[in-house]
C-alpha cells in the first residue's frame, strides 16, 4: 500500500439484519482529499463514516486507515489509531452541563496520561491549543460558557473545536455545517478542509453534505449515495446536475 493512502476499503460492506446498509465497495483515499459524500437520508453515509473510525463494524469486507485493517487490531491498537482520527458526529456528543472548556479539552483526553487526563476533566486549565482551536470556529469569547446555553450552531462549532484540539489526522464529519449559516458553513469547512494544524501536510476530509455548492467549492472529490450503492466517485468540478439527478430521483 502506498505510504499516502489513509482510507482503503476492500469490498467493505455493512449489513444490519437482511437490510444491506451499505454494498460492498472499493475506495482509496489518498492524504490531503477532501471527500464529499452525498445522498439521500438513508443512503449509508453515516454508516460509511462508522467504518473508518471504528464504531461500526464492516459485516464484509476489510476496512484499513492508515494501513491497519481496523478489524484486526487489539483495543488498545484500535484506539492508537481512533486518536488519529477525529470525528464530529450529527450528536455532537457534548456534555451540554459543563463549560464550553470542558467539551474542547475533551478532544485531547486520549494524548494525555490517565492521572493529566482525570485532573483536567476536575479542573480544566485552558491551553493555547483550546483557545486557538475555540477561536478558529469564531468561538473564543465562549470559552467558560455552559455548553447548555449556547445555540445549536454554536455547539456544533464546540464539537468541530474539540475535533480541530485533537489535532486529528484524518477528519470524518457527519453533516457538520447543517445548523450553520452560509458564511459560518465555508469557514467551518475551510478549517475541516486542512488548516488544522501548522504544518505542510493537511488532514485528509471526508465529510456528509446535503448542498453540492459546498461540496464543489470546498472539497476535491465527490462520492455519491443511493439506497447503499456507490452511483458515482467523481472529482468535485464535475459535480453535475445529471448526476445529482441521478442521486436524488425518487426511486
Ligand atoms: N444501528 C442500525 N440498526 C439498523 N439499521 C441501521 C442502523 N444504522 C443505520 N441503519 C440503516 O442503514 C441505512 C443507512 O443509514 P445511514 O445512517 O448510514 O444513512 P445516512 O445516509 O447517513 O442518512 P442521514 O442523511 O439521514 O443521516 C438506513 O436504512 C438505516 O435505517
Amino acid at each position: 500500500m502506498s505510504t499516502d493512502t489513509v482510507v482503503r476499503l476492500r469490498g467493505a460492506g455493512r449489513r444490519f439484519g437482511t437490510h444491506l446498509a451499505l454494498a460492498p465497495l472499493d475506495l482509496t483515499v489518498r492524504a490531503g482529499e477532501r471527500v464529499a459524500i452525498l445522498g439521500s437520508s438513508g443512503a449509508g453515509k453515516s454508516t460509511l463514516l462508522g467504518m473508518l473510525n471504528g464504531t461500526v463494524a464492516a459485516t464484509e469486507g476489510t476496512v484499513e486507515i492508515f494501513g491497519d485493517d481496523v478489524a484486526a487490531l487489539s483495543d488498545r491498537a484500535l484506539r492508537r489509531v481512533q486518536r488519529r482520527v477525529g470525528t464530529v458526529s450529527q450528536r455532537l456528543d457534548l456534555v451540554e452541563q459543563v463549560r464550553v472548556l470542558h467539551n474542547v479539552n475533551a478532544g485531547r483526553l486520549g494524548s494525555w496520561s490517565t492521572p493529566r487526563a482525570l485532573v483536567s476533566m476536575v479542573w480544566p486549565r485552558p491551553d493555547d491549543l483550546v483557545r486557538d482551536a475555540l477561536g478558529q470556529v469564531g468561538l473564543g469569547w465562549a470559552l467558560h460558557e455552559r455548553t447548555e446555553r449556547l445555540s445549536g450552531g454554536e455547539r456544533q462549532r464546540v464539537a468541530i473545536a474539540r475535533m480541530l484540539a485533537q489535532q486529528p489526522d484524518l477528519v470524518l464529519a457527519d453533516e457538520p455545517v447543517a445548523s450553520l449559516d452560509p458564511t459560518r458553513a465555508a469557514e467551518v469547512l475551510e478549517l475541516l478542509g486542512g488548516r488544522i494544524r501548522d504544518v505542510d501536510v493537511a488532514a485528509t476530509l471526508l465529510v456528509t453534505l446535503h448542498q453540492p455548492a459546498l461540496a464543489r467549492a470546498h472539497c476535491t472529490r465527490a462520492l455519491g449515495l443511493r439506497e447503499g450503492q456507490l452511483v458515482f466517485d467523481v472529482a468535485a468540478h464535475e459535480l453535475g446536475q445529471e448526476l445529482l439527478d441521478k442521486l436524488y430521483a425518487l426511486s
